[in-house]
């Protein structure tokens, strides 16, 4: 069928398809990860810049040549701008969030809030973890004798991190496990059969989905945190009530009432150039939009985090030493620093190439999303066509021998030098980085500290070694309880 013969005609090297499946069959199955098959795409064909890809009947081009992966990424990034999701925020205004915004209103938006990640404002945000902390202590020390679901704990910090830096409180998960915010996040990103369909539906027939008035997010939970989000917004306006938190941020900017940028005719490089030639755009910021954004905070943080943390301990539990390691380091930089401040954990060094490390074997995305907006031509002269899908393969880079010698072994130290550039990507590159990077790291960092520093973690024999995953969705979910056995420091 001619669904299935587009790289065929363009003459770019791919893996056979399946009619209607495309290269996604193994997944359906459960027989193989999305990493697993761009990995064999990506090795079967070391000489390629380019490489073709089939997400169920959407064609998308992989880039292979890491220097091609730089330009696009950063260098020419105004040919890339989009992340090439299509969302109808008529029907769904909660999905208007800034990883589906496209061009200059994405821009405006991102321009707007990049401030809300400063260091000066991360550090104000450091104290609201706090609490969430002392609650992950309390939560060990009733559960000393027994053996410990980790990915379930590191879910329930994560979850109070999140929500005490939405909202300005804790929310009291790790005291309340069942409590109703912890059950609609947990709702959000569990890996049944709703959430895998409306996930794989968005990336393969984006359009359809459009059409269709689909959200990207369960709807019952949509309106959960919405609501929760609205009363908090409502509750400050009408008190006078003032925070270090995102939601005080994102007030802050819907007073301007609107955004601005300058845009130029999209054949121009209306992102390069500082000339203030070109129409000033301007963008509204509706309550829906601040709505939208308070609410991608959650999710973006909810699971990576709890997963990435879970990974991390671990890793952490197969190599003692290391553990040894990170813990002597904890105990020297809050003795330097006369405490565990902002600046001791910021010190930590091993301890965040550690969690590097994590992200490098278990990146939360196999590929990064990018839809071409402005015809590229490569090298050897095939032209990337405006509406393209292109993607930039994060595990199989990331487990290239060339740039990781043993990709499969876990080693914290290749992180203590500064690495090439476009080699490490689990927040993404370029202008289109996660917005959030900073913050999902000192979060991170403060969980496995405060973890550490209370106590030692071995693997429970209940946890069966080598881990078992869900094949079905685009990160690598485990599929068994990750059980960890303490014991007080
Ligand atoms: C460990 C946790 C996290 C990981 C691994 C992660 C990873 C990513 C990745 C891969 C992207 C796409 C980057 C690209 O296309 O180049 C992204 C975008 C984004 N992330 Fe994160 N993220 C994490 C935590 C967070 C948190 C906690 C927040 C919010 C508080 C957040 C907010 C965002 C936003 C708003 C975008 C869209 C940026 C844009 O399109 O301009 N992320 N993230």
């Amino acid at each position: 069928w001619d669904i299935n013969q587009h790289w065929e005609k363009k003459g770019i090297k791919h893996c056979k398809p399946v009619l209607f499946f495309g290269n996604c069959f193994p997944i359906v199955l459960n027989k193989k990860s999305l990493s697993d098959i761009i990995g064999e795409l990506y090795n079967k064909y070391p000489k390629e810049q380019v490489l073709g890809f089939y997400d169920f009947l959407t064609p998308r081009l992989f880039i292979r040549d890491p220097e091609l992966l730089q330009k696009i990424l950063i260098k020419d990034f105004t040919h890339f701008t989009d992340h090439g999701f299509e969302i109808n925020s008529e029907t769904n205004p909660t999905d208007d969030q800034l990883f589906v915004m496209n061009g200059s209103r994405w821009r405006a938006f991102r321009n707007k809030m990049s401030p809300i990640f400063t260091s000066g404002k991360l550090k104000d945000m450091y104290t609201t973890m706090s609490s969430c902390g002392e609650n992950l202590i309390e939560y060990l020390k009733k559960r000393e004798n027994e053996d410990i679901d980790i990915r379930e704990l590191m879910g329930l910090f994560s979850m109070d991190v999140i929500g005490a830096a939405v909202f300005g409180m804790d929310p009291g998960t790790l005291k309340n496990p069942d409590c109703e915010f912890r059950v609609m996040g947990k709702r959000l990103t569990e890996t049944n059969f709703q959430n895998i369909l409306r996930f794989w539906l968005l990336l393969a027939f984006p359009k359809f989905f459009q059409k269709l008035g689909i959200s990207f997010q369960d709807n019952i939970v949509n309106t959960y945190y919405g609501k929760l989000i609205q009363q908090n917004f409502e509750y400050r306006k009408e008190k006078q009530v003032y925070r270090n938190d995102f939601t005080q941020m994102l007030l802050q900017l819907k007073e301007k009432g609107k955004v601005e940028v300058q845009s130029w005719d999209s054949n121009d490089d209306y992102l390069k150039t500082n000339e203030p030639v070109g129409n000033i755009e301007q963008y509204e910021i509706t309550d829906n939009i601040i709505l939208a954004q308070a609410q991608s905070f959650m999710v973006a943080g909810f699971e990576t985090t709890a997963i990435l943390l879970a990974f991390t301990l671990f890793e952490l539990t197969q190599n003692p030493e290391m553990q040894e390691k990170v813990r002597e380091e904890i105990f020297e930089q809050t003795k330097h620093h006369g405490g565990f401040t902002y600046e001791a954990l910021k010190n930590m060094k091993y301890l965040e190439a550690t969690i590097k490390e994590t992200q490098r074997l278990y990146p939360m995305v196999a590929y990064l999303f990018r839809a071409c907006t402005k015809d590229y031509e490569l090298p050897d002269g095939y032209v990337i066509k405006k509406g393209d899908h292109i993607a930039i393969p994060v595990s199989a880079v990331h487990l290239d021998p060339n740039n990781y010698p043993d990709p499969k072994v876990y080693r914290p130290e290749r992180f203590l030098e500064p690495i090439k550039q476009g080699i490490y990507l689990p927040f993404g590159e370029g202008p289109r980085i996660c917005i959030a990077m900073r913050y999902a790291i000192m979060v991170m960092k403060y969980g496995l500290a405060k973890f550490l520093m209370h106590y030692r973690a071995k693997l429970s024999e209940k946890t069966k070694v080598p881990l078992q995953y869900n094949y079905r969705f685009f990160t690598p979910v485990p599929s068994n309880k990750i059980m960890l056995k303490i014991e007080k420091i």
